[in-house]
């Protein structure tokens, strides 16, 4: 079966750039990507190319190749789904807020929605594809929804899990370790995999059971995000013994056994992905009765936010014990550099934890904007909105931010940070100039030479 028509349910970080990617390298397949949020969709479709919801580098000029041509957005999710042979499923599926499973489980109402309504609106035989990152054995439910329609239509479940990384989405959609497609019918399964192949080679191209698939999903968050806790767990006991963890870091990563990659320290790992996913995964294993599973998974969680919190701490602790009333300027707010996405941010929690010891923040982000800042700490709740307004400000230029600042804290790793004028930050702020670096960013022996007293994790 050769794929014409594809739809994807949902135009977020995921579905945007991935389907962007098959459009632009499947010209012979119309891709429509779908959503009920508008205001996303008419950014899709913006004409001036800076206005796309989803900021990742490269991303603009594949949706410019394609967009028109065999890329379309649309918010008439009916007619997309009843158009097409294969719809992908990539909605959000955030953590539980509420009932069972409150804080833990993934909230699986949207995808819910989504099978039903694929339910209502098919006349014709299609095969459904989870992107979204599910609970092993989600497939089950969808199955159950989707075969008791009594329409006569046929559908067939794959698992293809998404390993993008936001920042780099379009070079790990063009250039991917694998491709994962968990499958019980090989017909099915096949049409995926042509859809990959004209662009992955077919060795990266992997197949398994649609559990297995379903699975190393989470696991593979679990992986990637417990090395970072384990290096920031190492990055506080360096502080303490003289060690410097990134040399600690080189020094264990040249084994190939180990490996190199994930093991830079930070105030803590953020994104919507690696919180959420293992807080999913130890909710399982506890569904499971695996306690101890559930406790070992758990702990990668709580390192995370002991990092967190032992950054702020340590901000109020050197600087003589209290911040009430200084100026705290915030270089940075996305949870990663190049993206404008700040979902679960470190930054968000560390100004949290500032605010309440009554600091006043300056943020300078160069991508994301005050109305998300403000979003972000509202969220929370800690305080109203008109205190969040009253005692954080946002800017756009770092070198306002600097201007009388107590000291800077690094919060993401932008790389236009490094070839700012520090000599210049310097003189406009408040003396002594305190900077500290939870990215390890910047070199610690320059500031030392100009004057700032500067703290990084992990020395
Ligand atoms: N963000 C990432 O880097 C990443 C990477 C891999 C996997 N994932 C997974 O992919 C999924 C999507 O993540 P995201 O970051 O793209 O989320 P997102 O919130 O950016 O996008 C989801 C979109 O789905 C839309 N939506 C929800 N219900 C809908 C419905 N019934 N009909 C039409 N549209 C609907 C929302 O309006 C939203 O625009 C999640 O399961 C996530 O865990 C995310
Ligand atoms: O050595 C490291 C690597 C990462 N991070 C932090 O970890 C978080 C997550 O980073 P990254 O994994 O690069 O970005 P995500 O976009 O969250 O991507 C992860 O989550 C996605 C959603 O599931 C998966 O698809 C990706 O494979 C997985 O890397 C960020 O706050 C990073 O700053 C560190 O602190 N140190």
């Amino acid at each position: 079966m050769k794929v014409k028509k594809i739809c994807c349910i949902g135009a977020g970080y995921v579905g945007g750039p991935t389907m962007s990617v098959i459009a632009q390298k499947c010209p012979d397949i119309t891709v429509t990507i779908v959503d009920i949020n508008e205001q996303r969709i008419a950014a899709w479709n913006d004409s001036d190319l800076s206005k796309l919801p989803v900021y990742e580098p490269g991303l603009a000029g594949v949706v410019a190749e394609a967009r028109g041509r065999n890329l379309f957005f649309s918010t008439d999710v009916d007619t997309a789904i009843a158009d097409a042979d294969m719809v992908f499923i990539s909605v959000n599926t955030p953590t539980k807020t509420y009932g069972k499973g409150k804080g833990m489980a993934a909230d699986l109402k949207f995808i819910e929605l989504c099978a039903r309504q694929i339910a209502a609106a098919s006349k014709s035989d299609k095969i459904i594809v989870e992107k979204s990152t599910l609970p092993v054995r989600t497939a089950e439910a969808l199955k159950s929804i989707l075969h008791n329609t009594g329409s006569g239509v046929n559908f067939h479940i794959l698992s293809n899990p998404e390993f993008l990384a936001e920042g780099t989405a379009i070079e790990d959609l063009h250039d991917p370790d694998r491709v994962l497609i968990g499958g019980e019918n090989a017909e099915a399964v096949q049409a995926l995999v042509d859809v990959y192949a004209s662009w992955v080679p077919r060795e990266r191209i992997l197949t398994t059971n649609l559990w297995s698939s379903e699975l190393s999903k989470l696991t593979a968050n679990a992986f990637l995000a417990q090395r970072v806790s384990s290096i920031n767990a190492i990055s506080e006991l360096c502080e303490r013994t003289g060690a410097n963890v990134d040399e600690v870091a080189r020094a264990i990563g040249t084994d190939s056994r180990i490996g190199s990659k994930f093991l830079k320290a930070s105030v803590g790992f953020g994104g919507s992905c690696f919180q959420k996913d293992i807080l999913n995964l130890v909710y399982i294993a506890r569904s499971y009765g695996l306690q101890e599973v559930a406790h070992y998974w758990e702990q990668v969680i709580t390192m995370n936010d002991h990092q967190k919190h032992r950054f702020a701490d340590n901000i109020v602790q050197t600087m003589y014990n209290t911040v009430s009333g200084k100026k705290i300027s915030f270089l940075g707010w996305a949870f990663k550099k190049d993206t404008n996405d700040t979902r679960e941010s470190a930054a968000i929690y560390v100004a949290d934890a500032l605010l309440s010891e009554e600091a006043s923040i300056v943020v300078y982000d160069p991508k994301v904007t005050a109305e998300q800042v403000y979003a972000d700490l509202d969220y929370l709740g800690t305080r109203t909105p008109a205190e969040n307004r009253r005692l954080v400000s946002v800017v756009g230029d770092p070198y306002d931010a600097a201007e009388r600042a107590h000291a800077i804290a690094v919060l993401t790793e932008w790389d236009e940070f490094k070839t700012y004028d520090w000599h210049r930050i310097k003189d406009h702020m408040m003396k002594p100039a305190f900077v500290f670096d939870g990215r390890k960013l910047l070199s610690g022996s320059k500031l030392d030479e100009l004057g700032f007293q500067y703290y990084a994790i992990g020395e």
